[in-house]
């Protein structure tokens, strides 16, 4: 018999539902598509042939329904990393965990999660409008020091290469996860990729001043001078690399697909976003 995880470790609320998703274990398809904005939702699920259940709690919408034959779920995360800690964590349970006994399940699922999310490019030949696949995610967040994770031999001569390039970054411990290779060969083989960065705020930790000054000078040249067995980094937002993994930890499959929206290049930023918005979400749906 497996350990029965504690009221205090596993929250289930007093009807049945996950703590913070408010969703029961049978709300949750086998292809999860996540976003950060919960307006963004509906704008998945309109694409639905039919929804067959709406809820939520917090920043954290759900629809789930059947885009022909397929089941899919959409869920929105807010914005950061600790957001993704909180939502890869309870979808995992969810599909993992037997909710009346506390214990994890001797089968477990293996769920597809796609990030549909915003970003800006950092490259001069990534224009607003472009949709890209993160090949890696490369956090500069805190949330992987709190969790046992391993590298393959990619993501540990990425990860070299990248401490020895920001080796004058102060306090900030890298880490970095590839997509899955069949998700990124599917769904993202029409779109431009690139290894994305996930920063733990909006502004300074993505190079932007606005009133408060900012501790690393040129952080957008430096980000974007960074190249390494062919891989170069194209974009800043601020939840795939926790997504990326997360899901490796749990045994998920991750692609974050990402509707660029500025030029951190060329100081633009879009003023048609929904358009680009409603490209990515359509480039995802036709390949499920
Ligand atoms: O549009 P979403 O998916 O929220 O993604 C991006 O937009 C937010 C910042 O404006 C951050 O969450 C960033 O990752
Ligand atoms: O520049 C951008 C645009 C969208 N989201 C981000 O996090 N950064």
């Amino acid at each position: 018999m497996g350990q029965e995880l504690s009221a205090a470790d596993l929250i289930i609320n007093p009807d049945g539902s996950i703590y913070h998703l408010n969703l029961l274990p049978e709300d949750v398809a086998d292809t999860v598509i996540t976003v950060g904005d919960p307006d963004r939702v509906p704008e998945v699920s309109k694409h639905f042939d039919t929804i067959e259940l709406r809820k939520g709690g917090r920043e954290f919408i759900t629809h789930t329904g059947h885009l022909g034959k397929k089941r899919l779920t959409v869920v929105s995360t807010g914005i950061g990393t600790d957001n993704i800690d909180i939502v890869l964590n309870e979808l995992d349970a969810l599909v993992n965990v037997n909710f009346k006994t506390r214990q994890v399940k001797k089968d477990l699922r293996s769920l597809n999660i796609i990030r549909i999310g915003t970003s800006g490019a950092i490259q001069d030949d990534v224009p607003m409008g472009t949709i890209l696949a993160s090949s890696f995610g490369l956090g500069m967040d805190a949330l992987m020091n709190y969790y046992m994770h391993e590298l393959s031999g990619d993501e540990h001569s990425l990860l070299d290469g990248i401490k020895t390039h920001f080796s004058h970054f102060k306090g900030i411990s890298p880490y970095i996860t590839a997509a899955d290779n069949g998700l990124l060969n599917t769904i993202g083989i029409e779109m431009e990729k690139g290894i994305t960065v996930t920063a733990p705020g909006f502004y300074a930790p993505q190079g932007r001043q606005v009133r408060a000054k900012n501790a690393i000078q040129n952080l957008i040249p430096l980000l974007s001078s960074f190249r390494h067995s062919g891989y170069r980094i194209t974009n800043l937002e601020m939840e795939t690399a926790g997504i990326y993994a997360l899901a490796k930890v749990l045994g998920h499959k991750a692609l974050s697909v990402n509707a660029i929206l500025a030029s951190r290049v060329n100081h633009q930023f879009s003023n048609e976003p929904a358009k680009v918005i409603n490209k990515a979400i359509n480039m995802v749906l036709e390949k499920l």
